[in-house]
């Protein structure tokens, strides 16, 4: 049994319900244990894992958002900026699994956070499990 935290930017409330159950039902379906921390965006998630990180309560970590284009680059800067914050705590030795959709509009969204269709919260969830079997591996 391992400990995961699901940091979730609470953008869209009915999409990040929909990531948080697919994660969610794939760690506990393996034994793990789950805890979820809630924050603004996704700007604010590669800083409260490394937080969440440093306090050694937990075995690994799921980012969960969604970030929808709208007419200004601050897409490309939400987008960019939160998967390049998690990349670079993932070169840290930190396993985290990135459910940080960055969709073109709602419709795509939806396909990919409804657990009975593309499933991505599960998804990053078994990215999340992986890295932390690779880090008991090389450890
Ligand atoms: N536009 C989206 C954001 N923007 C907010 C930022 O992530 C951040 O909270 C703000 O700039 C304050 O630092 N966040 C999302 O998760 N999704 C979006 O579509
Ligand atoms: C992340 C975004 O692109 C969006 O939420 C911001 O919209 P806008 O560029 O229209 O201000």
């Amino acid at each position: 049994m391992a400990r995961f935290l699901i940091v979730e930017a609470r953008f869209y409330d009915h999409l990040n319900d929909m990531l948080i159950a697919g994660a969610r039902a794939a760690l506990e379906a393996e034994g793990h244990e789950v805890e979820v921390v809630t924050v603004p965006g996704a700007l604010e998630v590669p800083g409260t894992i490394a937080m969440a990180a440093e306090s050694d309560r937990y075995d690994g970590f799921v980012a969960i958002g969604v970030v929808i284009r709208g007419e200004t680059y601050h897409f490309e800067i939400v987008a960019g900026e939160s998967a390049r914050g998690i990349m670079a705590l993932t070169m840290d030795g930190i396993a985290i699994g990135n459910g940080i959709l960055t969709t073109e509009n709602e419709a795509q969204a939806i396909y990919r956070a409804d657990p009975k269709q593309a499933n991505k919260g599960a998804g990053a969830a078994q990215a999340a499990m992986a890295l932390l079997a690779m880090q008991e591996k090389f450890a």
